[in-house]
């Protein structure tokens, strides 16, 4: 191996010379390009001909300055292209590459070795790859497949083969500090040594020791839909980053970064998953948040509850008389069924009940709601709601300069054009000569100017109403919405049956909240969805490919609603059922439930290794959830989780403060102490920061640093810390199934260690688990 080692270490000093090379070239040529930048961008205007004098002369000045503007895109094009070769190749010349597997192509005598890194690289000559992309077509067989037989599709077919030999290598800073060959996938060494750094405030790459399971949803092409039900820590936000790095590798100029979109549960999470594709070499794709998504279309119109502080509300209100109704109300307005019911009143609307806006000028209402509705119900009900509001609009354009030329005659015009200032009068006088309206004998004309100054001011004030017509708030889409908790089933024609218990509860609920001006998460995607219905939103065609992260908190409806924003596109559903938090609180079926999704053609991959934490905690977690021995650990080993339970909250604290100097003292850079609540997070925090330095996550909160967190676990979602402190799992906070799965969420999020403190009683979830699992001290 001693051989093998120097053999090895002697072809990464070739590579390397081969990338010094390489940036050599790249930077000589890229400094020639530079200077032709900087020259054409200084000359510019010196090697266009510019002449206007005849429409022949307008034609060339554009087609002069149109070729020197391609000229020097495509300079920094060639500019931009090299910048990122040389970025890549600083990457490779740190690390070339990562793997290497020798394959003996059906047929052939020799077998060729591939050596595979995060770039692709040739020799001199061109000819041969020294490194092949991790994307690259037969680099799949690294990560499909041990030694023995093995094959790889291309464009041309499948080509078979054996595996001869499969090895690992960790190269730092050129030197090989790591070669290990494996039998089975991705050997054991090398993920073990990645899993035991420190967790990190940024997500890193896993190219290197991508799994088989985690290579089919990376690569998959064929599916429409793809989704994956994965355990706690099993890679799936990792798929889906190198999944995305895939895509644009393999459908490299019609698929860009742009065309990508990731919905991501919070804004932390987002900024904690943006350096994996630029780390890859990739820009980054579109992220989102479903929170963002429904701000950015409501604006200021009404004091939108937001998805935390509906999950707070769920977790902490007294479970009072207006609790049930409000999680009732939540539930059914998730579900398919409520999808129906919009559906029913949208064929309502369409004969009836349609509710515009009167449109007023100075005071007085110059179109009325009612005119509105009578053309836009004259109109033929065959025609789709959208079509039939787009010809309303015009008509009401047209009536509003029916009404323009009415309004000139009036005094008020011709008082704003005695008061007119003389800058105004000139603004206006310039514009009209602009028009040829005047010359310079017409000007003397007193009543053409004065017809044509109202002209002007009456066009000036009525153009924002003519713009709020344009932008459809003729419309009083509000009324609309919560109109449909006032009518009666007969009127919607919809079975009683189908609707919940206590609809008339839940009606009456929406209502009062709608007189605050306010609007219930649970309301928002349905009022947008209506909105759409009626208004005939544009699809968003630039999204090729959807992302959606932590899917099992999107509700049915909530999804229904975002396949009607994309439906040009592949979708990627990432989610756990088990870390359900909220949808699962409320038993409200999120989009992983059976009926999701029966009308597609899905494929469906199931995760069950969990890799984020030690064995010890994994063993431990999946206890807490029902269905969890199918959890497979991987063999890391660490410290079994710790239990302490003490009597008061005085006692607590500096039981906390102990463990937490402890645990930095061990070294590890990420604690989170992860609380159920925003509320209780608060408490904690305060209590806390007396004697530590700890920073408090909430939802504003867009990014982390190494240190103490305290964090409710909602906002903890999809990310990890290297140890991970439960302040107060007693009976009396977590002792409801419901809870079960918040639990579940914030035990996995533990990389190395975990601590669960109780004040009083131990939750039964802990007690359920097998007692040599876990330590009880104190
Ligand atoms: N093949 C792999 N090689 C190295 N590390 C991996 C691999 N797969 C997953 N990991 C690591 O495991 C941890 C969990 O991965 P990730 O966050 O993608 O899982 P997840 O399924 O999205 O988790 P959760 O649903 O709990 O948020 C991360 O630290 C990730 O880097």
């Amino acid at each position: 191996m001693r051989n093998e080692w120097e053999k090895e270490q002697a072809r990464i000093n070739e590579v390397l010379e081969i990338i010094d090379n390489n940036i050599g070239n790249i930077q000589n040529n890229s400094s020639g390009i530079k200077k032709d930048i900087v020259e054409i961008r200084k000359t510019f205007w010196n090697d266009v001909t510019v002449n206007f004098d005849e429409p022949d002369d307008l034609d060339e000045t554009f087609f002069s300055i149109k070729q020197q503007a391609e000229m020097l895109s495509e300079r920094e094009r060639m500019h931009f292209k090299m910048d990122q070769r040389l970025k890549s190749l600083a990457k490779l010349k740190h690390s070339p590459y990562f793997g290497r597997f020798d394959f003996q192509e059906e047929g052939e005598i020799n077998a060729d070795q591939i050596y595979i890194g995060t770039a692709s690289l040739m020799d001199e000559a061109e000819e041969n790859f020294l490194i092949y992309d991790w994307r690259a077509p037969i680099s799949s067989i690294y990560y499909d497949y041990a030694t023995g037989p093995a094959n790889f599709e291309t464009l041309d077919g499948t080509i078979e083969g054996e595996i001869l030999l499969k090895r690992q290598f960790i190269i730092r800073s050129g030197k090989l500090r790591g070669m290990f060959d494996t039998g089975v996938t991705i050997g054991d060494e090398v993920l073990q040594q990645v899993l035991s750094d420190n967790a990190n405030n940024q997500m890193k790459s896993i190219v290197a020791t991508i799994q088989k399971e985690q290579n089919q949803i990376i690569r998959n092409e064929r599916s429409r839909l793809l989704f994956v039900q994965g355990v706690a820590g099993s890679g799936k936000t990792s798929a889906a980053l190198q999944r995305i790095a895939y895509l644009l590798y393999r459908f490299r100029g019609s698929i860009e970064s742009d065309n990508i979109m990731l919905f991501s549960p919070n804004p932390m999470f987002s900024n904690y998953v943006a350096t994996v594709l630029p780390e890859l070499g990739e820009d980054n794709m579109e992220q989102m948040t479903f929170q963002a998504y429904l701000e950015e279309r409501f604006k200021d119109k009404y004091d939108l509850e937001d998805t935390f502080a509906q999950m707070e509300y769920v977790l902490t209100a007294p479970k009072d008389k207006a609790y049930k109704i409000r999680m009732e109300g939540i539930r059914y307005k998730g579900s398919n069924e409520f999808l129906e019911l919009i559906h029913s009143y949208v064929r309502y609307l369409s004969i009836d009940g349609l509710i515009f806006k009167n449109i007023n000028f100075r005071g007085e209402t110059i179109i009325s709601a009612d005119e509105i509705k009578s053309f836009f119900y004259s109109l033929d009900s065959s025609i789709s709601i959208p079509n039939r509001i787009s010809l309303t609009m015009d008509w009401l354009l047209k009536e509003l300069s029916k009404k323009g030329r009415k309004e000139r005659k009036k005094d008020w015009v011709t008082e704003e054009i005695q008061f007119l200032d003389h800058d105004e009068y000139q603004k206006i006088y310039k514009r009209l000569q602009k028009k040829q309206l005047f010359t310079e004998n017409t000007f003397n004309d007193f009543d053409r100017e004065q017809k044509e100054l109202a002209k002007v001011i009456v066009s000036n004030r009525f153009k924002p109403i003519r713009q709020a017509i344009k932008r459809l708030e003729f419309i009083n889409m509000a009324a609309i919405f919560f109109q449909l908790f006032d009518l009666s089933t007969s009127t919607l024609s919809v079975n009683k049956s189908l609707l919940p218990a206590n609809w008339a509860d839940i009606c009456k609920q929406t209502i009062s909240n709608a007189k605050k001006k306010a609007l219930f998460f649970e309301d928002a995607t349905a009022y947008l969805y209506l909105q759409d219905q009626i208004e005939g939103r544009k699809p968003n065609t630039l999204i090729r490919h959807l992302f959606i992260d932590e899917a099992q908190d999107y509700t049915p409806f909530q999804y229904a609603f975002l396949k009607q924003l994309f439906p040009m596109c592949q979708m990627t559903i990432l989610g756990d059922l088990n870390q359900a938090i909220f949808s699962e609180a409320m038993n409200s079926p999120s989009i992983f439930s059976d009926q999701l999704c029966r009308e597609e053609k899905i494929e469906t991959i199931i995760l069950t290794k969990s890799y984020r934490s030690t064995q010890q905690i994994v063993e431990f977690t999946k206890w807490l959830i029902e269905g969890g021995s199918v959890i497979e650990p991987i063999n890391r080993l660490g410290n079994k989780p710790i239990f302490t339970r003490v009597e008061n909250y005085e006692r607590l604290y500096c039981e906390l403060e102990n463990c937490i100097k402890g645990l930095w003292e061990s070294g590890h850079q990420t604690i989170a102490v992860i609380c159920k609540t925003e509320q209780e997070s608060k408490e904690v925090f305060k209590q806390l920061s007396k004697k530590l330095d700890v920073k408090r996550i909430d939802k504003e909160t867009y990014s982390f640093e190494r240190g103490v967190l305290v964090v409710p676990v909602y906002l903890a979602k999809g990310i990890e810390f290297d140890a991970v402190i439960i302040p107060n799992c007693s009976e009396e906070h977590y002792g409801s199934q419901n809870e079960q799965k918040l639990l579940y969420t914030a035990c996995t999020r533990a990389m190395h260690e975990l601590y669960i403190f109780s004040v009083g009683e131990m939750s039964r979830l802990i007690s359920g688990v097998p007692k040599d699992l876990f330590e009880v001290e104190g």
